[in-house]
């Protein structure tokens, strides 16, 4: 197998400083376009293959490179390793396969599936992992002897393994599965691995998976050792020198240290102006500095308060609810905005899988009538909107299923975990809303990321109880300003039956007759459905168990013993007394502690659950 001349050639010139300087101004040409997410080049400026591009153009209808792509692409066809930080929704994904593509094409001898796999893309969810599938597939149309094909958990192992046998050139994978098949499958052949590339690299660790990336780098040789690569099973072959890309669009610690064990001398980009200290030690585009010095660049270059890239179009607010009225408030809100406008989507996080399960369970059954006389005639469902849930403890099918039908939806609403908070690609969604607090300002970033992809207009909402209020602090920090929300407002728009429209109705909200009359609904609702109200009740305990959970300094705002846990109750319209409903969340909480025990239950399955 062999390259084509011009490859060679480019490789060679590629050793020596001068091509150094090529990426270099390659990626100064990405000049910011109309609307700042667009370059004014084109993809075939950028050095990639015609066809490819009209492959681009055809299939996925992109007419010119974003600003990343602009960046990435001539870096990641040179062969450099990158660290590579743009905010969501600016096409990161083509910015890694489209010169991946380009390169397994130009092979002078086509590849063949016998080959193997020489590209591996890791991710963190199942969904991203069949999101990118698909975007692989699309762009491969006319270059059929390069295989896409992808393994993560919940699939078929066997079905997986024959797949393998088979031979699969570009490989997306999360990292379990991964890790499963390079343990176990004897046919997965990857001596000729030639890139390994970390979507959502920061993600990827936080789930637990740092002992797998460890491991898999360890067994696909590509985890460096001092100056070098290390030791491994797999035969290091010069014609396919290594190279390693992360992408996210927030770095942290974790990924810092990916970046020193698995990166030679990378180039960074969307790094500048990424730190408080001063903005000298900080270069964009590097290609001088030699290994030696890597500990001293990544930690220069790895700041510790940093700045989220968000898009500068998004309008982000937050509104303050006292505890007891979030429910009500939270319907009324989505009231409004399929009110306000019949066709679009909206997403809404949740901390756990119960409380999803609940609030889908709710919104899809509960109807209401403002005017108790007409209550059997007039009798409507609460939200007219197609209504959908998605977390980790779905049937891996259901999961697949309402993926890919939100996707495709005009208008709808999405209950989710934070499993679609990173790298899904839901057309048109024009509002987020965390319902419950997303913890780390990193998860703030890539939830509201779901909107406003790509220069889109778009919003979102946090809601804060009052005695929550410090995580704006928090996130200011991090260069993340929010302004409140209009909630009275909102909420005098709504009229009660023989209530004039006019009348100034309550400056609190826990007293706003509206807030009221939805919250009584809400209850004898639940308390009518023994199905309904065991959902709020495993919801409310797992809620609480969430709560208890955060780390590190966010302890001090989301502090569980601030909170009373009757208001907590009444957020999933329960009526009962909090010590009840406390009595039954102690008992499950030392069952499953007895049962996690007893299975040995690891810290990333407790983590997975989670989400
Ligand atoms: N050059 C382009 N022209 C037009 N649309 C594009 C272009 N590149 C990407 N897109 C579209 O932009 C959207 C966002 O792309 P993508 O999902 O790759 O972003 P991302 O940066 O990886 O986001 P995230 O950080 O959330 O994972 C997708 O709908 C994609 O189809």
């Amino acid at each position: 197998m062999g390259m084509k001349k011009s490859e060679k050639g480019s490789k060679k010139v590629m050793e020596n400083k001068n091509e150094k300087k090529d990426v270099g101004s390659a990626a100064s040409n990405a000049t910011i376009g109309n609307d700042s997410v667009f370059a004014s080049c084109s993809f075939s400026s950028l050095g990639l293959y015609p066809s490819l591009c009209d492959e681009l153009c055809e299939k996925l209808g992109f007419e010119v490179p974003t600003l990343v792509q602009a960046q990435a692409i001539p870096v990641i066809l040179a062969g450099r390793h990158a660290l590579i930080n743009a905010a969501t929704g600016t096409g990161k994904t083509v910015a890694y396969l489209a010169p991946l593509i380009h390169h397994l094409q130009n092979y002078d001898t086509r590849i063949q599936r016998s080959d193997g796999t020489f590209a591996l893309v890791l991710v963190p969810t199942r969904e991203l992992c069949l999101q990118v599938y698909e975007i692989l597939q699309k762009l491969l149309h006319r270059f059929h002897w390069i295989v896409p094909g992808y393994v993560m958990g919940g699939e078929n192992r066997s079905k997986e393994k024959a797949r393998l046998r088979k031979g699969i050139s570009i490989l997306i994978a999360t990292p379990g599965r991964l890790l499963d098949h390079l343990k176990n499958t004897s046919s997965f052949l990857y001596t000729k691995l030639r890139w390994i590339i970390f979507d959502e690299a920061d993600r990827i660790l936080e789930l637990g998976f740092g002992q797998d990336i460890q491991e898999i780098l360890d067994l696909l040789g590509s985890r460096k050792a001092a100056n070098d690569y290390k030791e491994s099973t797999v035969p290091r072959n010069s014609e396919f020198q290594r190279q390693n890309l992360l992408f996210s669009a927030t770095l942290n610690e974790k990924v810092n240290h990916l970046a020193k064990i698995s990166l030679h001398n990378p180039v960074m980009i969307g790094l500048e102006g990424k730190t408080r200290k001063p903005v000298s030690t900080i270069e964009s585009i590097d290609s001088s500095e030699s290994d030696e010095d890597d500990e001293v660049k990544y930690s220069s270059k790895m700041p510790t308060a940093v700045d989220y890239k968000i898009p500068r179009q998004l309008i982000q607010r937050y509104v303050k609810v006292p505890c007891g009225s979030r429910l009500a408030v939270l319907l009324s809100i989505l009231k409004h905005l399929f009110e306000r406008d019949t066709s679009q989507k909206v997403v809404v996080f949740f901390s756990t899988c119960d409380a999803v399960d609940f609030h889908h369970s709710l919104l899809s059954e509960f109807h209401f009538s403002t005017d108790p006389q007409t209550k059997e005639r007039v009798i409507q469902m609460f939200l007219g909107c197609q209504t959908f849930r998605l977390h980790g403890n779905m049937e891996h099918e259901d999961r697949r299923s309402t993926f890919q039908a939100f996707k495709t939806e005009k208008s709808a609403l999405l209950l989710s975990t934070d499993v679609s908070a990173r790298g899904l690609d839901f057309p048109k969604v024009r509002c987020i809303i965390q319902y419950d607090s997303p913890g780390e300002a990193t998860e703030y970033v890539h939830r509201v990321g779901r909107t406003a992809r790509l220069g889109e207009r778009g919003e979102s909402l946090l809601f804060l109880q009052p005695v929550e209020i410090d995580y704006l602090q928090d996130l200011e920090k991090h260069g993340v300003s929010l302004a409140e929300y209009p909630l009275l407002k909102v909420l005098d728009n709504f009229t009660l039956h023989g209530q004039n429209k006019h009348v100034k109705k309550s400056v609190f909200i826990d007293l706003h007759p509206w807030v009221l009359c939805l919250q009584k609904a809400l209850e004898s609702f639940i308390i009518s459905k023994p199905k309904m109200d065991e959902l709020a009740r495993k919801g409310f305990c797992s809620w609480v168990r969430a709560y208890t959970a955060h780390r590190g300094e966010l302890k001090r705002i989301f502090m569980i013993k601030k909170l009373h846990l009757g208001h907590v109750a009444k957020s999933f319209a329960l009526k009962q007394q909090p010590s009840l409903v406390g009595q039954s969340f102690q008992k499950q909480n030392k069952k499953r502690k007895r049962f996690e025990k007893k299975i040995g239950l690891s810290k990333k399955r407790k983590v997975a659950r989670v989400t």
